[in-house]
């Protein structure tokens, strides 16, 4: 059984990439494109549930990309404390109308989704739909490399990491960061690169650093948010594996 302990002042922060989608299978440029996970991605989401099964969770923010989503819900069916993961639809007052629960102790018993275009991949443009090593073929693996991890050079008509992170880490700073300082613990379910986007905040990596920064598909990070800081915790291991935590650095 592994137990996860956390002291009063700290909150959980879980950063998951959505589980492999069918883009991903068949090694095309996604980007904004809204394709499933796989049969893989599916048990890859399930996976990282049993990772996070013990770690507390108060709110859930995904992108509005259904890989994200499926992979936040999938791992929450793993989840220890039962609690009903609510999408909370604001986008109409209609919505917000028609969606409302009239039960305190229901509510008690909830943890919100907010799904968060700003969260979404970044849009790759002109890749979108094409296949990487036909586009490496085409454009040179060196074209195709910056494109895919530099920090400030776009692909064809379509955002650079800042870009992204122009949205991602406002997104983060404004809607998710005070949510932490408030106690609650959060999980983001996102993609490859509004993550490092987020992660280049959180690590404080330079342009050079987060060029190397890559992230699996469905391998949950953890963080502990304390004093306004963020700790890196690592991936937790699975409940299979030994230990708690590789604690990457502290
Ligand atoms: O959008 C995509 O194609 C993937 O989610 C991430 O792609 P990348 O690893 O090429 O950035």
């Amino acid at each position: 059984m592994i137990f996860f302990l956390l002291i009063s002042d700290e909150t959980a922060l879980i950063l998951i990439r959505h589980g492999e989608s069918l883009w991903n299978e068949k090694n095309l440029f996604t980007g904004c494109v809204d394709v499933p996970l796989t049969e893989k991605g599916v048990e890859e989401a399930i996976e990282a549930g049993k990772r996070i099964s013990n770690i507390p969770v108060d709110m859930i923010y995904t992108s509005s990309l259904i890989r994200a989503q499926m992979t936040a819900m999938l791992a929450m069916t793993q989840h220890r404390r039962k609690k009903v993961p609510i999408f909370m639809h604001n986008e109409s007052e209609q919505a917000k109308q028609w969606s409302q629960i009239y039960s305190e102790e229901t509510m008690k018993q909830s943890i919100p989704v907010i799904a968060a275009w700003q969260l979404n991949e970044r849009m790759y443009g002109e890749l979108q739909g094409l296949n990487k090593q036909e586009t490496a073929d085409k454009f040179g693996k060196e074209q195709v490399h910056e494109w895919r991890r530099s920090y400030d050079t776009p692909p064809p008509n379509g955002e650079s990491l800042e870009m992204c992170a122009e949205r991602a880490v406002a997104y983060f700073k404004e809607h998710i960061e005070p949510q932490l300082l408030s106690g609650k613990h959060v999980m983001i379910a996102a993609h490859g690169n509004s993550l490092r986007s987020i992660i280049m905040y959180l690590d404080k990596l330079t342009c050079q650093e987060v060029i190397s920064l890559e992230l699996s598909t469905g391998i949950p990070m953890l963080y502990i948010f304390k004093e306004g800081k963020f700790i890196r915790r690592g991936s937790p291991v699975g409940p299979s594996e030994a230990g708690v935590y590789a604690y990457t650095r502290v």
